[in-house]
């Protein structure tokens, strides 16, 4: 995996259509493509002809008003859903088709807008059991809960949960909450993660510690993060480049201080503080 603490990619990609850059700087071939990607549904076209780029240790938010499609591109990524037009490629190949254990099976993987946690069981269990899951083959679902104890240990250190993990989800806090979802998704070790929304409900209290674990992951660890998020001062601090969703479409892809300058962006959100 490439370090990612490289310089930004700059904005000066390859224009696609509408003007807007749709590749990172030059180098290895990106770790996600999509070519213009859309989804009707219901006679409702939800997300228009999307086409961008992402290269390996990016860090690229999404944000737009409610209902401008961000969760809906996050399902068409990720598989949930599949594209009802364009094409999805991971790493150059074409997943258009493939279902979303596929696409994790390459390294994609993905948290909700709403919280996936099972309220009664602890946090400890919950990363046993992605670990178990994430081991592959269903029988394997029986070996000895103890044989995951390392991977447990490891990631509930990594999510700075270790003094919670006898804890039922229901008993955390809602950053807790957050950090436990991260550690689920980290037993499989995903390079491409979609963070969809990670502080909803957070305090603020606790908003910088998770913003600091996610920045650990993609900086530290090197994964490419794209995330779907409100909080116009977290994603300033984190984002390599700022996508801006409008009514389905990619209203515009730079780096945050462009797509804050440009005047498209100001005029959809009609005089909204970004
Ligand atoms: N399965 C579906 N069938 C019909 N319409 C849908 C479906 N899923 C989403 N939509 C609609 O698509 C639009 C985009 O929803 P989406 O959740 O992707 O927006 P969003 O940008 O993530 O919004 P928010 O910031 O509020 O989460 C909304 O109008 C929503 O009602």
């Amino acid at each position: 995996m490439t370090s990612p603490n490289t310089a930004p990619p700059s904005a000066d990609g390859a224009p696609a259509a509408g003007g807007v850059p749709a590749s990172p700087a030059p180098g290895p071939g990106p770790v996600l493509a999509l070519r213009d990607v859309g989804w009707t549904v219901g006679g409702a076209t939800i997300v228009d002809s999307v086409t961008f780029d992402v290269r390996e240790g990016e860090f690229l938010a999404f944000i737009g008003p409610n209902g401008a499609g961000k969760s809906s591109l996050f399902n068409l990524i990720s598989g949930i859903n599949p594209a009802t037009r364009g094409t999805v490629e991971l790493d150059g190949a074409d997943v258009t088709a493939e279902a979303a254990y596929a696409r994790a099976r390459r390294g994609l993987g993905r948290t909700f807008q709403t919280s996936s946690l099972w309220p009664g069981m602890t946090v400890a269990d919950h990363v046993r059991l992605a670990a178990q899951a994430a081991c592959g083959g269903s029988y394997r679902v029986w070996r000895r809960a103890d044989a995951y104890a390392d991977q447990v240990t490891r990631v509930l250190a990594r999510t700075e949960l270790t003094h919670r993990a006898d804890t039922p989800a229901d008993s955390l806090s809602h950053g807790e909450k957050r950090k436990l979802e991260l550690a689920v998704l980290l037993v499989g070790e995903p390079r491409l993660m979609l963070l969809d929304e990670p502080m909803a409900g957070v305090s603020a209290e606790e908003v910088p510690a998770l913003t600091e674990l996610i920045r650990s992951l993609h900086r530290e660890e090197g994964r490419t993060v794209l995330m779907v998020e409100h909080h116009m001062d977290v994603l300033l601090g984190l984002a390599d480049r700022l996508a801006v969703m409008h009514h389905g479409t990619l209203l515009a892809l730079d780096t945050p201080g462009a797509v804050m300058a440009d005047p498209t962006v100001q005029q959809a959100y009609l005089g909204e503080a970004l």
